[in-house]
C-alpha cells in the first residue's frame, strides 16, 4: 500500500548521507554466516565438541577400534535438533523483508486499520475527524490500551487528495536515530512556517493502526534506523545451571577417562616390553615394534573404546525431561484462567528448571497488582469535603444531563446541588478537570461521546466532570469545546505544559470566550502545594486533612490549583514558548524553565480522589510468595501515604515490621539515609 508514483518520492529534502532502507534483520544468522555461526553455538556445547573429536579420531585407520558411525549417529541427532528451531525464525524475517524493505525515507505511505507501521512515520492526515488516529502500541511498551495520535493541521488538511499529497514539500529537521520511545523533536518548515514536532505526531514501527480507515505517514526513520530496532538487542543462547553442571559434569568424565586410558597406556608399554615379542607365535605379527608410537596410538584406541562413559544420553534425557515438564505446565489445572479461556504456555523448555528458583519479584503497581480501573471516589472543593455516606446507599441520578456517561457511579448528593445553585469554586473544580488532560473525545453519534485516553485516571477525572455538567465535547490542537451546563464553550488552547514523573503535574493554557486567559493546573499534592500563593495558607491545611483522609484509604489523589494570567505579561510568554518548543537542541531544559516561571502562585481549588481496587487474590499471593522468602520490589509514583496504605492492604506491608522512609533526592543523600 505505499504511493507508488515518483511523484511521491523525496518529498522531503534528504541530507545527502547514506540513509538505511527499511530492511532490517531480526534472525540470528544469514546465509553465509548461519553454517559458522550456528556450529559454533553447537560446539559450545562441550559434549558435542567432544564426539566431534572422537569422530575424526575414528576416521584414523591406526586408532580406531568401532566404527566410524556408532559416534557419527547421535552427533547428527544433536545437531539437526537446534538447527530446525533457528531456519524458523529465518524464514519468518525473510516473509517480513520482502514486504516492507522497500521503503525509503522521505516516501508517503498510506495504512489501513488493523495495519501494522513498517517504519517511523510523521503523521500527515487522516480519515478521522480532526486528523486524529488510534494506535495500538503493545508490541512496543505492552500497553494495550488505544493511544491516540493527531496530525499537524497544515498536513491534516490535504486529507487523501493524491495531487496534494505528491505535491507536498516541506523539510523536516529532527533529532539522530535514537532508542527513546516516548520523546521525539523536530520541526516541519512548510511554506516558510515553522511547526513544531513532538511524540504525539509520530508512529513507529511495530505499532498497529486501529479504529481508524486510512491515514498518510511520512516515513522519517527507516529500517535499523527505527526505534524499534534501534532497542533490539543480540538474542543469546541461554543456558541453565543444569547446563552449567553437565558441562563441569562431562568435563570431570572425561578427566576420568584420560586417567584410565593413561593407566592402560602403561599398561600397555609394560606388557609389550615384557611380552609383547613372545605374543607373536600367538597372533603373528612384525616383531620390533616402535613401543611409544604403538603406546601413543593404544592411548586413543582406549578413548574410543571407552567412549560410552561420556553420557551423550544425558544431554537427550534432560531435553526428555524438559519437554515433559513443559507440558505438565501446560496441563497444570491450577494455571488455568476458566474466564478467558487461558492455560499456561510453556513457551521455550530451556528455562524450566530455573522456574523455582527465584529471589526477587519487581514489580508494578498499576495494573499489576490494581485493576487499572479508575472510579472517581471523593473530592474536596473550596474546603468542603464530599464522600460518599453510608447513610446516602442511593446513586446519584443524573439523567437531567444528556450526555452524561450511564456507568458513572457517585453517591453524594449534596456536590450535585452545589452545581446546580451555581457555586462558582464548584464550577471552575470541574471545568478545569474538563479542560487539563490529554483525553481524546470520540464522537461516531450525536451525544454518544466515549473517551479515549492514555492513562485510566484522566478518564475517570473527565468523566466525572462530563457527568457534573462540564461536558469535554471535542479538541482539535488549537482549542477544546465543552459543554458548561449545557452551554457550549470553545476555549483557545494557547499552551499544554505536559505532564512527566519528574514534574509530577500538568497545565494548559487557555483563553475563554471573553479573553480571560487562565492557566489549569493539576498534579502530586506536595507539588502543587510549593507553587500555591500565599493567600492560600487556610485552604491548604483543610484540603491537607481531606487528603490525607484520602490516602488513608488507598486512594490515588491529586490537587487542583488555577492562576489568572496578566495579558502583557502572557503575550512575552507565549513568544518565549514558541521560540522554545521550536529549539532541537535543550527544548526541554528552556521549556522547563519557562513551566517554572509560569506555575507559580496557583490558587488553590481542590483535590480528587480516585479509586484502583486490587486484583481479586493479590493479598493471598503476596503472603504466599513471602512465606517462599521471595522479596518483592514494587514501583509506584503515588503519595507515599497511599503507597503504604496500599502495601499494607495487598500484604506487602504487615503490622509487624519496621517501616524504613527514604526521602532523599540525590544518590549520596540517599546512601547517608541508609547508613
Ligand atoms: N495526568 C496527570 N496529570 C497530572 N498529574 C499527574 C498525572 N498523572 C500522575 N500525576 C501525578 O504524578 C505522580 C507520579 O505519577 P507517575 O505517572 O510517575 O506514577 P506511576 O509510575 O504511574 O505510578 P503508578 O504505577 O502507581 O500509577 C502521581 O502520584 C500523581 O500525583
Ligand atoms: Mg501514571
Amino acid at each position: 500500500s505505499f504511493c507508488s508514483s515518483e511523484k511521491c518520492h523525496q518529498n522531503v529534502q534528504i541530507q545527502p548521507f547514506l540513509l538505511p532502507k527499511n530492511a532490517i534483520k531480526t534472525s540470528k544468522y544469514n546465509l553465509f554466516s548461519f553454517l559458522p555461526l550456528n556450529l559454533f553455538e553447537q560446539f559450545s556445547r562441550l559434549a558435542n565438541a567432544y564426539f566431534l573429536f572422537l569422530l575424526i579420531l575414528q576416521l584414523i585407520p591406526q586408532i580406531s577400534a568401532v566404527p566410524w558411525f556408532t559416534t557419527a549417529v547421535p552427533l547428527l541427532i544433536e545437531t539437526v535438533k537446534s538447527n530446525m528451531r533457528k531456519q524458523y525464525f529465518l524464514s519468518l524475517s525473510m516473509l517480513r523483508e520482502e514486504k516492507w524493505m522497500n521503503i525509503q525515507v522521505g516516501d508517503i505511505i498510506k495504512l489501513e486499520s488493523n495495519q501494522f507501521v513498517p517504519a517511523d512515520l510523521l503523521l500527515l492526515s487522516s480519515s478521522e475527524p480532526l486528523n486524529l488516529i488510534y494506535v495500538e502500541t503493545a508490541e512496543l511498551d505492552g500497553e494495550t490500551n488505544l493511544k491516540v495520535k493527531q496530525a499537524l493541521t497544515v498536513t491534516g488538511e490535504m486529507g487523501d487528495n493524491m495531487d496534494d499529497l505528491s505535491a507536498f514539500r516541506g523539510e523536516l529537521r529532527c533529532e539522530p536515530p535514537n532508542n527513546r520511545l516516548d520523546k521525539f523533536k523536530g520541526t516541519l518548515t512548510v511554506d516558510g512556517q515553522q511547526h513544531g514536532v513532538d511524540n504525539d505526531k509520530i508512529l513507529l514501527r511495530g505499532c498497529t493502526v486501529r479504529n481508524t480507515e486510512w491515514c498518510f505517514g511520512l516515513v522519517i526513520f527507516a529500517g535499523s534506523d527505527t526505534k524499534l530496532m534501534q532497542n533490539s538487542g543480540r538474542a543469546t543462547f541461554k543456558r541453565t545451571r543444569i547446563d552449567q553442571l553437565m558441562n563441569i559434569l562431562v568435563l570431570c568424565i572425561f578427566g576420568f577417562l584420560a586417567t584410565i586410558c593413561a593407566i592402560m597406556t602403561v599398561g600397555h608399554a609394560v606388557w609389550e616390553v615384557n611380552e609383547g615379542s613372545a605374543f607373536t607365535a600367538f597372533l603373528p605379527r612384525q616383531s620390533g615394534v616402535d613401543i611409544p608410537l604403538s603406546s601413543f596410538y593404544t592411548f586413543w584406541s582406549y578413548v574410543i573404546v571407552l567412549n560410552t562413559v561420556v553420557p551423550i544420553s544425558l544431554y537427550v534425557s534432560v531435553e526428555m525431561i524438559r519437554l515433559g515438564n513443559s507440558f505438565f505446565i501446560d496441563w497444570d489445572r491450577k494455571m488455568y484462567y476458566p474466564k478467558k479461556d487461558t492455560p499456561a504456555q510453556a513457551r521455550t523448555t530451556t528455562l524450566n528448571e530455573e522456574l523455582g528458583q527465584i529471589k526477587y519479584i519487581f514489580s508494578d503497581k498499576t495494573g499489576t497488582l490494581t485493576q487499572n480501573i479508575m472510579t472517581f471516589n471523593k473530592c474536596s472543593i473550596n474546603g468542603r469535603n464530599y464522600v460518599y455516606q453510608s447513610d446516602q446507599k442511593k446513586e446519584v441520578d443524573f439523567s437531567w444531563n444528556q450526555l452524561a456517561d450511564p456507568k458513572f457511579v457517585f453517591h453524594d448528593y449534596s456536590l450535585l446541588k452545589t452545581m446546580k445553585e451555581g457555586n462558582l469554586e464548584a464550577q471552575a473544580f470541574f471545568r478545569l478537570l474538563a479542560l487539563c488532560h490529554t483525553v481524546m473525545p470520540e464522537e461516531k453519534k450525536e451525544g454518544e461521546l466515549n473517551y479515549q485516553a492514555q492513562s485510566p485516571d484522566e478518564d475517570a477525572l473527565v468523566t466525572a466532570a462530563r457527568n457534573f455538567g462540564f461536558v469535554f465535547r471535542s479538541r482539535t490542537p488549537e482549542s477544546i469545546t465543552v459543554m458548561e451546563m449545557g452551554r457550549k464553550v470553545t476555549y483557545e488552547l494557547l499552551a499544554v505544559l505536559d505532564f512527566n514523573n519528574v514534574r509530577k503535574r500538568m497545565s494548559v493554557i487557555v483563553r475563554d470566550p471573553e479573553g480571560r486567559m487562565t492557566l489549569y493546573c493539576k498534579g502530586a499534592d506536595t507539588i502543587i502545594y510549593e507553587r500555591l500563593h500565599p493567600s492560600c495558607s487556610k485552604l491548604k491545611d483543610i484540603t491537607t486533612t481531606h487528603l490525607n483522609e484520602y490516602a488513608g484509604d488507598g486512594l490515588r489523589t491529586l490537587a487542583l490549583a488555577y492562576k489568572d494570567l496578566e495579558k502583557s505579561y502572557m503575550e512575552r510568554w507565549l513568544e518565549r514558548h514558541h521560540e522554545a518548543s521550536m529549539a532541537i537542541e535543550g527544548r526541554e531544559d528552556k521549556l522547563d524553565v519557562l513551566y517554572e516561571d509560569i506555575e507559580t502562585d496557583l490558587m488553590l481549588l481542590g483535590a480528587t480522589a480516585v479509586e484502583d481496587k486490587l486484583q481479586d487474590g493479590v493479598p493471598h499471593t503476596i503472603e504466599q510468595l513471602a512465606k517462599a522468602d521471595i522479596k518483592i520490589w514494587v514501583l509506584t509514583g503515588d503519595k507515599q501515604e497511599t503507597a503504604e496504605n496500599i502495601g499494607y492492604s495487598c500484604n506487602m506491608l504487615r503490622e509487624e515490621m519496621e517501616i524504613f522512609v527514604v526521602t532523599a533526592n540525590t544518590a549520596n543523600e540517599v546512601k547517608e539515609e541508609l547508613q
